[in-house]
């Protein structure tokens, strides 16, 4: 479905300086300097996944989804998505397509989104009985019969998010773009979203997912892309992320005595909760649950006890953090 070989995204920024005088300086003679913020990107998507894209700021993601929506030429390397090359063929591919960007609305404010629906129905040329039926299906999964009449600028963010979804899947996209979907959401909103997402994905939609919200990860994706500094970190599943990185636990503890601040090889504190309750991070691969039990037990003597894997908030941080690709590649 795409088809990603060695792209590569050079942007050319005026050098601005550190100290005043270097300021000055180049306001004169405007030094150039590249940024490659893409470098590189080899991968492909097949119909029907559900990718997760994900980096820390400044990695490369809205760069990458530019190119692969067609908005943006990249300096090098192909981009191949439904048999089209999207900045090239973007009328075509437009239409193929959809988008939604949690902080950006392609609804109109004082217009009720009922009325922007239509316009888009002109606009894809969909003809009146796919547009009857699709508007049916999508407004009874979302739940938003009286909502798509009232003016945008009325709905709380939750019921605007659900008509921005209903926008983009109007005319069918078979691959559908999501940047930051439930940003601002609150949890039941969030649920009702990923629900749509999940049931639109069983009907073969593909999707490719921007996110920092890890929930959206956890909830929706199969697979994980990671990039950092403009190259893939990470393309593996949310299982074999988890495994790749260590078995590692998190246990919460209430002990009779102070734990004082140990090191011990596969072991952290993550936290001081209060004087006799800390929470550890602990790589069972090197230190085994049982010996650590034992161990502590007899040290500081344990009175409760939680033990859970490591959220996948802690994996990303180790990604997302400088040293990473070493990291994984010495896994590998
Ligand atoms: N138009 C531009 N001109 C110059 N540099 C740019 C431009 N757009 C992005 N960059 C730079 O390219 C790099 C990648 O930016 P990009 O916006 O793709 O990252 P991102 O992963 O989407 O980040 P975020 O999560 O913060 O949105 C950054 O260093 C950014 O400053």
């Amino acid at each position: 479905m795409i088809e990603v070989r060695n792209l590569t995204k050079t942007y050319m920024t005026h050098e601005r300086g550190h100290t005043l005088r270097e300021v000055a300086k180049n306001l004169i003679r405007r030094p150039m300097k590249e940024i490659r913020a893409v470098n590189d990107l080899s991968f492909t998507v097949e119909q029907g996944e559900m990718l997760a894209f994900l980096g820390p700021n400044g990695a490369g993601k809205s760069t990458t989804l530019k190119m692969l929506t067609g908005v943006l030429h990249p300096t090098s390397g192909e981009v191949r998505a439904l048999g089209l090359i999207p900045w090239k063929q973007r009328r075509e591919y437009v239409g193929r397509i959809g988008a939604v960007f949690g902080q950006k609305s392609q609804l109109l404010w004082d217009i009720p989104p009922a009325d922007a629906f239509y316009m888009n129905k002109a606009i894809y040329g969909v003809p009146d009985r796919d547009y009857r039926a699709t508007l049916d299906e999508l407004v009874t999964l979302l739940d938003v019969g009286d909502v798509i009449r009232k003016p945008t600028r009325q709905l709380s963010l939750g019921e605007r998010m659900k008509c921005e979804f209903i926008m983009a899947m109007l005319h069918r996209p078979e691959l559908v773009f999501l940047d930051e979907p439930t940003i601002g959401l609150d949890m039941i909103a969030k649920e009702n979203i990923r629900g749509f997402i999940r049931s639109m994905n069983r009907q073969g939609v593909t999707f490719i997912l921007t996110t920092h919200d890890l929930g959206d990860v956890e909830m929706l994706a199969e697979r994980v892309m990671v990039i950092n500094h403009g190259e893939i970190v990470v393309d593996d599943s949310l299982g074999g992320l988890r495994s790749r990185l260590g078995d590692k636990k998190s246990v919460r503890l209430t002990t009779e005595s102070a734990v004082p601040d140990i090191r011990q090889q596969g072991l952290s504190i993550i936290e001081r909760i209060g004087p006799l309750e800390i929470e550890i991070e602990i790589d069972i691969s090197l230190l085994p649950l049982k010996r650590f039990i034992r161990e502590f037990n007899e040290a500081y003597g344990i009175i409760d006890m939680a033990i859970e894997s490591l959220p996948i908030e802690a994996i990303m941080k180790e990604l997302y953090s400088e040293g990473a690709k070493s990291e994984i590649a010495a896994s590998r």
